[in-house]
């Protein structure tokens, strides 16, 4: 069995990765150990197996007794520690939630669905760090993966609708502040039926504008607005989130000198944990839309094509209806008045399942298939 030590299991998203674990019964098949930063000593999650009581996730003699590393604890961590535990002679597997090494030479992004083969060549050729994609290009790739396969995708463009929880537990409590606030300054005239809307709309305005309003996590407004900013500035203009569009998809698909250009602006809503994401698709040719949809659903399990009509979009393609669940659905699919090799498409899904925890649970599973453990 794996010796697998788990690191910020205890945050959103390593939270989120011990609860598929534990649906899926893997904790059956490795050894886990359970690292903190902050509550050394105390007893293990309860998964469903016994573990040691919480280790050190700083002591490089205790990480050096693992096989593999899961990590879910952030960029600093992995910046601190990744470097001196190799330095250290520790030869293990370390699959990360974090950005920071998705794009080192010696590693891979993981995202199996989509990119099994790159895994298993990077496993074959002795690589032993695997990081989980940003989790808009792997959402992006679970469901349009059917078009890059058969590829089809000359270019494209991707305009996100990003949820408050790609930025972190804080940032959604502060959405619900903000919303709730908002709320709050006009219960009274939302019980009047006759109050004028314009009177609403003007005290929520300045409640919004008050420097009272919780802002201390979003620097700004996101209930009731939104963001069209999301991480640093690059060079170009772009910003990071909008960077990594680019870079990570065509590393995951190992596309190597021949890049598929991917740009866009991402924006930050007010949804809770679900991003959804709007493309601009240039096909290589006039595909007909019954071969386009039968390679989208087809790709993969938890994709699925959703009817262009209002009933459908408005039932399944929302994040109220995503949020929770491993689907994947693309709908408003058509050709754009551009022509024929123009395709439009609108896709949802849980950024916290395939957009963080979910392919790095999958990444354990290959790497015990790998084994042959
Ligand atoms: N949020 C996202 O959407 C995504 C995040 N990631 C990556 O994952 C990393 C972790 O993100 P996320 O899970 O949101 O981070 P969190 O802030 O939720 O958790 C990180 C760590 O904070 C510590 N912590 C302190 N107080 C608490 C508390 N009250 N409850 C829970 N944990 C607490 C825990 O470490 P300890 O037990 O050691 O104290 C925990 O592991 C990110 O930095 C990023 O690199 C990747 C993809 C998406
Ligand atoms: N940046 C994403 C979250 C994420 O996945 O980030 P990263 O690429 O650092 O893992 C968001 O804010 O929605």
């Amino acid at each position: 069995m794996l010796r697998t030590g788990f690191v910020g299991w205890r945050g959103m998203v390593g939270s989120v990765l011990l609860q598929r674990m534990q649906e899926d019964g893997d904790f059956k098949h490795i050894e886990p150990v359970f690292f903190s930063t902050s509550q050394v000593g105390e007893p293990a999650p309860e998964v469903g197996v016994d573990a040691p009581p919480l280790q050190d996730a700083h002591s490089i003699e205790a990480l050096k007794s693992l096989d593999v590393i899961i990590t879910c604890q952030g960029g600093d961590y992995t910046s601190s520690m990744y470097q001196p535990l190799r330095d250290s002679g520790w030869d293990g597997y370390w699959i990360d939630a974090a950005s920071t090494l998705r794009m080192a030479d010696d590693a891979a992004i993981v995202l199996d669905p989509v990119n099994r083969k790159v895994i298993d060549q990077k496993l074959s050729d002795g690589c032993k760090t695997f990081c989980g994609g940003n989790c808009t290009v792997s959402l992006m790739l679970m469901g349009l993966g059917g078009l890059f396969d058969a590829g089809l995708i000359e270019w494209m463009t991707s305009m996100t609708y990003q949820a408050a929880s790609g930025s972190g537990a804080k940032n959604m409590r502060e959405l619900l502040s903000q919303m709730g606030q908002l709320g709050d300054v006009v219960r009274s005239d939302l019980a009047n039926p006759s109050a004028a809307i314009l009177d609403i709309d003007r005290k929520v305005t300045a409640a919004m504008r008050g420097s009272d309003f919780p802002i201390d996590h979003f620097g700004a407004p996101l209930g009731g607005s939104l963001l069209p900013w999301i991480d640093k500035k690059m060079d170009n203009g772009q910003s990071k989130e909008e960077w990594k569009g680019g870079v990570e998809t065509n590393r995951i698909l190992g596309t190597g000198d021949r890049p598929i250009l991917i740009d866009g602006l991402c924006v930050r809503v007010g949804a809770m944990r679900s991003h959804s994401q709007a493309f601009t698709i240039k096909l290589n040719r006039d595909v007909p839309m019954d071969e386009i949809e039968d390679r989208i659903a087809r790709h993969n399990e938890w994709v699925s094509v959703v009817a262009n009509d209002k009933e459908d979009t408005l039932s399944s393609l929302t994040p109220a209806a995503v949020t929770g669940t491993l689907n994947v659905p693309v709908g408003r699919l058509r050709k754009l008045a551009m022509g024929g090799e123009y395709l439009t498409a609108f896709s949802v899904g849980d950024q916290l399942l395939w957009g963080a925890a979910e392919p790095l649970k999958r990444m354990l599973m290959v790497l015990r298939e790998h084994k042959g453990l």
